[in-house]
């Protein structure tokens, strides 16, 4: 049963570990605001009050990236953004569409195993992906 959540919860945001049929991780690289701009993470938002994880993943990806999606399961683990802000991360699975960067983004990147520190990942996305990996290789 769903726990009440209180106002000293941190706020989730949601993030996926999508793939393409060919094995490649998609990154997507933020806009927006100024300090984060640049940088590169997994596509995704915060989840609002009352709603499940899984319901604001699958808001956001069609939101963000024009695409319907659902999430398959959970990256064991949560990591610490701002204060007052936890990530968790979910690999998920494209129903439809190919993602654009509608929103919050400016470049997807498609990358192979061999490209993924490639980009210039946020720094608080460094844990989430290397374990998004361990679980890609187990
Ligand atoms: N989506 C996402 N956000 C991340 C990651 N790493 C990280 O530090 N963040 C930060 C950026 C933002 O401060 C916050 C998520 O906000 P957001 O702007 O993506 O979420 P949202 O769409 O719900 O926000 P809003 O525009 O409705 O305010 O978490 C990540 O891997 N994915």
């Amino acid at each position: 049963m769903p726990t009440a959540s209180s106002p000293s919860d941190p706020v989730v945001v949601v993030a996926a570990a999508l793939y393409d049929d060919g094995g490649r991780l998609l990154a997507a690289r933020r806009s927006a605001p100024p300090d984060l701009a640049g940088r590169w993470e997994l596509p995704g938002g915060k989840v609002e009050p009352g709603e499940s994880p899984e319901h604001a993943l699958a808001r956001e990806l069609r939101e963000e990236l024009g695409i319907a999606a659902v999430p398959v399961d959970r990256v064991p683990g949560e990591w610490p953004l701002k204060p007052g802000y936890v990530l968790q991360v979910w690999r998920s699975r494209v129903l439809s569409g190919t993602p654009r960067p509608l929103q919050d983004h400016d470049e997807l990147r498609w990358l192979t195993p061999d490209e993924i520190w490639s980009v210039d990942w946020l720094d608080q996305d460094v844990p989430a992906v290397k374990e998004v990996l361990g679980r890609e290789t187990s």
